[in-house]
């Protein structure tokens, strides 16, 4: 080989072209500090949602700026909310919460309190922030055309897809493999969010042997979509609801706006097609619009829905939830919880408790915790996994929102560094929109193969 690239880091933070042994010590410090170095890049991503799904604007402008001094693109997540929500909930009182389990109590700080009346009805729920019905959802797709789930998925993961493709096209078209070809694709990929490992291990293929030597873009992409499902397929694993519990009893943890409840209601859907009796408890017992949500999703799917009025305490209705799931014999309990902040504390001890308390009733319970990210917060999103994972005990990941974000990479980084299992991700807000995760599909979608 007659000439090397510059590691990432170094064209990042500039200085003189390094010589081997310099690089080789980058490369190494690379891998032993991936957290510090991710740290750096994700200045961009730290637009934390608030509670009503907005980005703090003195936050935003913050990271805008150190997005653009590292050279990356600035993408806010798109949390869309009820329109009744408080514009600034974090200012509203947090109730006293009561543990009808009778055996804890525990006193929130900060938690919004949805002024919005307990007696909406759901006809003055905006509509789009429901999913559609399932009728409504085969309706979506242009007349008469029958979409398989991987065109959907390619069409949802376009935007991040064409990052990818249109970035490795203009690299290598009718050029000669060089150092600096290399050096760009590697950009591309990190700013699409796949991981510096990735995204070296990549790059370290493609100049095996082929300097100097023509390569398309095909051939690029080819090596993209097999080192992504290399890094993907050990945590494509199916939710595996058949483990001789009854009920199996999900509880859905995640920061605010990221699709918990909606995808409670498009797993609903999934389970009452196959033939399972399903209960679903409302535990966001905040947002009153939450708990209509989820009794119209019960309505469709013909699941029950346990529910309590709005600023009840969340662990004594899971505990409720539970004796009543047991005593019916359902199949499934799904349990969704209030969207909290991962660096919330109070919030995340709330959590703690809800767990002890379903555990009260079945030590082995929750049998399972999913965790939903939405794609489009990129590298926030680690951060999210570690703590939640840390205070939950997450067991699987749900990833949302795939179709509206250029980041859809950040799984890839996030299979790398935790490899928890991906049992379902979402492109849409359709209840056709979700399906179990398969690693080939999604290396081959993002990699603008067919
Ligand atoms: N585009 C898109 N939107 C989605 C997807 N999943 C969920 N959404 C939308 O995201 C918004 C928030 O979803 P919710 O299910 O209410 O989120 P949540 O986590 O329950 O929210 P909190 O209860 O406030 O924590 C809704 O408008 C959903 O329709 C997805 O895969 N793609």
């Amino acid at each position: 080989m007659s000439e090397k690239k510059r590691g990432f880091f170094g064209r990042l933070f500039g200085g003189k072209e390094s010589g081997p042994e310099e690089e080789d010590a980058r490369a190494d410090e690379t891998l032993t500090r991936p957290d510090e170095e991710l740290q750096r890049e994700d200045k961009a991503d730290t637009l934390e949602p608030r509670p009503n799904g907005e980005a703090d604007p003195a936050r935003v402008a913050d990271d805008v700026a150190a997005a653009e001094a590292v050279g990356a693109e600035v993408t806010e997540p798109e949390n869309r909310r009820f329109d009744n929500e408080p514009a600034d909930a974090d200012a509203a009182p947090a109730p006293v919460l009561q543990d009808s389990a009778g055996a804890e109590t525990f006193e929130p700080v900060a938690e919004p309190e949805d002024p919005a009346p307990a007696d909406l009805a759901p006809a003055s729920i905006p509509s789009p922030s429901l999913s559609p019905s399932p009728a409504a959802a085969a309706a979506e797709d242009p007349v008469g055309e029958k979409v398989s789930w991987f065109q959907k998925l390619k069409r949802g993961l376009s935007r991040s897809s064409s990052a990818l493709t249109d970035g490795i096209t203009s690299i290598f078209t009718k050029r000669k493999l060089d150092a600096s070809m290399l050096e760009e694709l590697e950009d591309i990929l990190i700013q699409a969010d796949l991981g510096v490992d990735t995204a070296m291990a990549i790059t370290d293929r493609l100049s095996d042997g082929r300097y100097n030597k023509e390569i398309s873009p095909e051939e690029v992409r080819a090596v993209l979509s097999e080192e992504v499902e290399k890094v993907l397929t050990p945590v494509a694993e199916p939710l595996n609801l058949d483990r001789g519990k009854k009920p199996h009893v999900v509880l859905m943890v995640g920061v605010n706006g990221t699709g918990k409840t909606t995808t409670i209601g498009k797993l609903s859907q999934k389970l009452s097609a196959e033939g399972k009796t399903v209960m679903l408890a409302a535990g966001d017992t905040f947002r009153a619009a939450a708990v209509e949500q989820l009794r119209i999703w019960g309505e469709r799917t013909g699941a029950e829905v346990i529910a309590r009025d709005t600023g009840a305490d969340a662990a004594g209705l899971a505990f409720d939830a539970m004796k009543e799931a047991t005593e019916k014999g359902v199949d499934v309990l799904l349990i969704d919880t209030a969207g909290r902040l991962q660096n919330k504390a109070e919030l995340m001890e709330e959590l703690k408790k809800v767990i002890r308390v379903i555990k009260k009733h079945d030590p082995d319970a929750p049998h399972d915790v999913l965790l939903t990210l939405d794609a489009t917060t990129g590298q926030n999103a680690l951060n999210q996994v570690e703590i939640f994972g840390n205070v939950a005990g997450v067991t699987g990941l749900v990833m949302t929102k795939l179709d509206g974000t250029a980041r859809g990479g950040i799984l890839v980084a996030i299979a790398a560094k935790y490899g928890l299992p991906v049992h379902f991700i979402g492109v849409g807000e359709g209840v056709g929109d979700l399906e179990p995760f398969s690693a080939k599909d999604f290396a081959n979608a993002i990699a603008g193969l067919a």
